[in-house]
């Protein structure tokens, strides 16, 4: 089967006012259906830019992307997007919000009932559908990023690509949408890429580990196939040698194989 996403030889620069400056070298990477992949990596190492090619904000310096047999050459509604900092429109509802992107997608071709549908169905999925008429400062942070999730997942993309998206939480509500977002992508079989610095995260989550070297003209280090059984439990796995065994070689690779690096 051909990967869903193809990264090939990307190389990505950047015009500075000091000159050039190379952020990527040599990425290559096969993305395959239903995949769950994370990449980290320290500080500046350039997860962010690989992230924002894959979703057609920016385009490569060199080589190229294809997603889902074409070149990815801007955002498009297969790919959806989930930062940091959840991006919600203050003006509107949560509902609004999520039935904003679905009527943009769906909208030509479905009537108003099952637009609703979609966006209660999304909202739903995340737990949010008790407060779908609240705007985003009657929220909390952790709320904000299940809308944010909630919106990436109603268009239906082919695959979800997410920024940090628990990044700004406290580790409990960190922990709880982690566990939410294992039962979305069990539910859906999501494709899904997400930039992490969180090792047990990356771990919990991935089938694969993308390790990226530091910068400048980062690359990609290092591979681990994660291969614990799915549905994933983290209680269980906090007693399993095998996570243990993934944790300890992705800390040795951040902080042995590449700390002697850092800036
Ligand atoms: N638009 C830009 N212009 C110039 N340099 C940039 C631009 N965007 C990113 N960079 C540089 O490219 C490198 C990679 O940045 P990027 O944000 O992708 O890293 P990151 O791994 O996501 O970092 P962090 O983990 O701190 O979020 C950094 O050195 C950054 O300063």
């Amino acid at each position: 089967m051909k990967p869903l996403v193809q990264v090939q030889d990307v190389g990505m620069k950047f015009d500075t006012k000091n000159g050039s400056f190379v952020a990527l070298r040599d990425i290559n990477l096969d993305i395959s259906e239903g995949e769950v992949i994370t990449l980290i990596g320290h500080s500046g190492c350039g997860k962010s830019t690989l992230l924002n090619l894959i979703a057609g904000l920016t385009l490569p310096s060199s080589g190229g992307l294809i997603c889902n047999g074409r070149e990815i050459a801007g955002p498009g509604p297969e790919r959806g997007v989930v930062f940091q900092n959840h991006s919600l429109l203050p003006w509107l509802s949560c509902f609004d919000n999520v039935y904003l992107g679905v009527e943009r997608v769906f909208g030509a071709k479905e009537g108003r009932a099952k637009l609703k549908e979609r966006t209660e169905a999304a909202l739903a999925m995340v737990h949010m559908d008790h407060a779908m008429n609240k705007f985003p400062h009657e929220i909390s942070g952790g709320m904000k990023q299940r809308v944010g999730i909630a919106r990436a997942f109603a268009i239906e993309p082919k695959i979800l690509l997410m920024d940090e998206p628990f990044g700004a939480l406290d580790a409990l509500t960190r922990a709880s949408l982690q566990d939410e977002l294992i039962g979305v992508m069990d539910k859906t079989g999501a494709t899904v890429v997400m930039v992490t610095h969180d090792v047990d995260e990356a771990v919990l989550l991935s089938d694969r580990v993308v390790m990226m070297t530091n910068g400048p003209a980062a690359t990609i280090g290092e591979i681990l196939q994660v291969k614990l059984a799915k549905p994933r439990n983290r209680l269980a796995l906090a007693h399993d040698p095998q996570f243990a065994e993934y944790r300890a070689a992705i800390l040795e690779f951040l902080y042995k194989k590449q700390l002697k690096h850092a800036a």
